[in-house]
């Protein structure tokens, strides 16, 4: 299978278990890896054949300004749910950096890998 994915895309929004994190919006930066055959818009050279990165980006980007978790684990979670069921891609990895929470580190965050049958109807 082929790969699509959008490194380093930035997005603010309030995340976090603390009282100050509940009131200031934080920057959350995110890899994302979506599986996805990619021949039929290398035949094609169509958009409509593509897993379109840029719609994946808004839609991600819409999706964690809006949000208000407390831990990182239930974001990534969310993201993951989106993209797999909105753009039907197989599988996706995504890893979800909290840049600013840790001072004596580099970054924190979390990486997880889902597929479609993760998120299957019961
Ligand atoms: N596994 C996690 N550990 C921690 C989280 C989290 O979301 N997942 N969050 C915090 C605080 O919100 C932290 O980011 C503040 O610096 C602590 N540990």
């Amino acid at each position: 299978m082929d790969t699509v994915y959008i490194r380093g895309l930035r997005a603010r929004t309030i995340v976090g278990i603390f009282e100050w994190e509940r009131r200031l919006a934080q920057e959350i930066v995110f890899d994302i890896e979506m599986s996805t055959d990619i021949r039929p818009a290398a035949r094609s050279d169509a958009i409509e054949d593509a897993l379109d990165y840029k719609s994946v980006a808004k839609a991600v980007v819409a999706h964690v300004e809006a949000s208000d978790y407390q831990l990182v684990e239930r974001l990534a979670e969310s993201i993951c749910e989106l993209i797999v069921r909105e753009f039907g891609v197989t599988s996706v990895g995504l890893t979800l950096n909290k840049k600013g929470a840790l001072t004596d580190a580099a970054d924190v965050g979390v990486r997880i890998q889902r597929r479609q049958d993760d998120y299957a109807e019961v």
